[in-house]
C-alpha cells in the first residue's frame, strides 16, 4: 500500500454510501476532493442514481455488500487509501432486533477495523452520532455542550449502545500497526440530528402533515431545544476530516467532534416547521396540546401494542418512551473543535441549508 501522505491519487471506500447521509458525503467527494482517483461505494443496497456517476473522471466502483460478512469487508478495503465507515442500522422505532442492531453497527465496525489492519489501509473516520452522549433516560439537558462537556452518558436503547459501542472501537483501534507496519489513524464525527434533502422522518412527518389536512400538533414545548445540523454541512466534514486525517494525524488521531453549523437552536418540531411551514403545513397550538403524562401514557401503550402485535405485524409508530425523551429533552451542541483541528467552516449558511430543503419538500410527491 502506497503511504497516503505521499499519494496524489487517493481511493476512497464509503460504506454505506447509499443512504441518506452517505449520498451526499459520495456527491461531495465528487465534487470537493480533487486528490480523488477511485471512490467505492460499498452498501447493501446500491441506488439507481449511482449509473449516472460513473461517466465523470474519477472513478466509481460500487460494491453490494453487508458489513457484517468480514470477507466482503476485506475485499473492498483492500487497497484503498481512506475508509469512510457510515454504513449502519439507525433505528429508533423497534423496527430491527437488538441484536440485528448490534450486529450491524458494532460488529459491523469491528470488520471495517480488522478489514484496514489487515489490508493496509491507514485511514478510517466513523460516523457516530451525538447519541453516544445522549439525552440520557433520566431526562438531563445538554445545553449548548462540546465535546469536553461532562454529561452522564446512560445507554439503555439498542441503538446509542451500538454506536457507543462501535465508537469506542473506533478509538481504540487508533495507533494500531496496519499492514506494512504504519499506524492506523482513526477518527470519529457525531452528527446531531441531520436534516436536508433525503430525510425520511421529514419526509414522514410532512405526509403525516398533509393526511391530517395540513395540520401537526404541537407536543412538545418550544422551550426544549434539539440539536439539528444540514446533511451538506455534515457531509463536508466527512470529507474534511478525511483530508486533514492524512496530514495532521498526531493532532486529530482518536479524536471525536461533534458535527455542528449555523441552523438555530429549536425544538425538534419548531424546527421542522421552517421547513414544513412554507410547504403549507401549520403547527397548531402555541404550548403542548397533551399533558406530558399522557403522552407518556400513549408512548408506553405504544410500546406495549408493538409488543404483543410483533408475532403478527410490525407496529413501528414514531411515538414510544425513547422518541419521546429524546424530542423532550434539551441537547444541543456548541463548539468549534473542528474549526481549531482541521480548519472546518460550514459550506452551507443556514439560509443556504433552510432553502434547499424546502426546495426538496416541496419536490415530493403529493406535495400541497
Ligand atoms: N440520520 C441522523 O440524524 C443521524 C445519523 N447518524 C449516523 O449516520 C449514519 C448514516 O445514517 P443515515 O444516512 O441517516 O441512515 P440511512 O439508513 O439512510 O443510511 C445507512 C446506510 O447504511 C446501509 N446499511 C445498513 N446496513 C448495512 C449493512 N449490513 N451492510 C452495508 N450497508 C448497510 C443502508 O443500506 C443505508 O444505505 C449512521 O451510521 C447513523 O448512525 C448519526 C447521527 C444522526
Ligand atoms: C411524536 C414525538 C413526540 C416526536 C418524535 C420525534 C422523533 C421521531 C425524533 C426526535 C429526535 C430524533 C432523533 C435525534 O434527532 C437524534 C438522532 C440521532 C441519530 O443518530 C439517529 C436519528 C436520531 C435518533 C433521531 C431519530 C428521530 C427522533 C427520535
Amino acid at each position: 500500500m502506497a503511504s497516503s501522505t505521499q499519494a496524489q491519487k487517493l481511493v476512497y471506500l464509503v460504506t454505506g454510501g447509499c443512504g441518506f447521509l452517505g449520498e451526499h458525503v459520495v456527491r461531495m467527494l465528487l465534487q470537493r476532493e480533487p486528490q480523488l482517483q477511485e471512490l467505492r461505494i460499498f452498501d447493501l443496497h446500491l441506488g439507481p442514481w449511482l449509473e449516472e456517476l460513473k461517466t465523470g473522471p474519477v472513478q466509481v466502483t460500487a460494491i453490494q455488500g453487508d458489513v457484517t460478512q468480514a470477507h466482503e469487508v476485506t475485499a473492498a478495503v483492500a487497497g484503498a487509501h481512506v475508509v469512510i465507515h457510515i454504513a449502519g442500522l439507525v433505528d429508533v422505532f423497534g423496527r430491527a432486533s437488538p441484536k440485528t442492531i448490534h450486529e450491524v453497527n458494532v460488529q459491523g465496525t469491528q470488520n471495517v477495523i480488522e478489514a484496514c489492519v489487515q489490508t493496509g489501509t491507514q485511514f478510517l473516520v466513523y460516523t457516530s452520532s451525538m447519541e453516544v452522549v445522549g439525552p440520557n433516560i433520566k431526562g438531563h439537558p445538554f445545553y449548548r455542550g462540546n465535546e469536553d462537556t461532562p454529561y452522564e452518558a446512560v445507554h439503555k436503547h439498542p441503538y446509542p449502545r451500538s454506536k457507543a459501542l462501535a465508537e469506542r472501537l473506533v478509538l481504540e483501534a487508533n495507533g494500531r500497526k496496519v499492514h506494512g507496519g504504519l499506524p492506523l489513524v482513526t477518527c470519529a464525527l457525531r452528527p446531531t440530528g441531520i436534516y436536508g434533502e433525503g430525510h425520511q422522518i421529514m419526509k414522514d412527518i410532512y405526509y403525516q402533515g398533509l393526511r391530517l389536512g395540513g395540520r401537526l400538533f404541537r407536543v412538545i414545548p418550544t422551550s426544549v431545544e434539539h440539536g439539528r445540523v444540514y446533511v451538506g454541512n455534515v457531509a463536508w466534514m466527512h470529507v474534511l476530516v478525511a483530508r486533514e486525517l492524512k496530514q495532521r494525524a498526531a493532532l486529530m488521531g482518536g479524536q471525536v467532534y461533534f458535527c455542528y453549523d449555523k441552523s438555530p437552536y429549536k425544538s425538534y418540531m419548531d424546527f421542522n416547521m421552517e421547513f414544513l411551514g412554507p410547504c403549507g403545513l401549520r403547527l397548531v397550538g402555541t404550548r403542548p396540546l397533551l399533558p406530558y403524562w399522557l403522552l407518556v401514557l400513549l408512548a408506553t401503550l405504544n410500546a406495549l401494542l408493538q409488543w404483543l402485535l410483533r408475532p403478527l405485524l410490525l407496529y413501528a409508530p414514531l411515538l414510544n418512551p425513547y422518541t419521546l425523551a429524546m424530542a423532550n429533552t434539551t441537547f444541543t451542541v456548541s463548539t468549534n473543535k473542528a474549526q481549531r483541528h482541521f480548519g472546518y467552516e460550514p459550506l452551507f449558511s443556514w439560509e443556504d441549508s433552510r432553502t434547499r430543503t424546502i426546495h426538496w419538500v416541496q419536490a415530493l410527491e403529493g406535495s400541497a
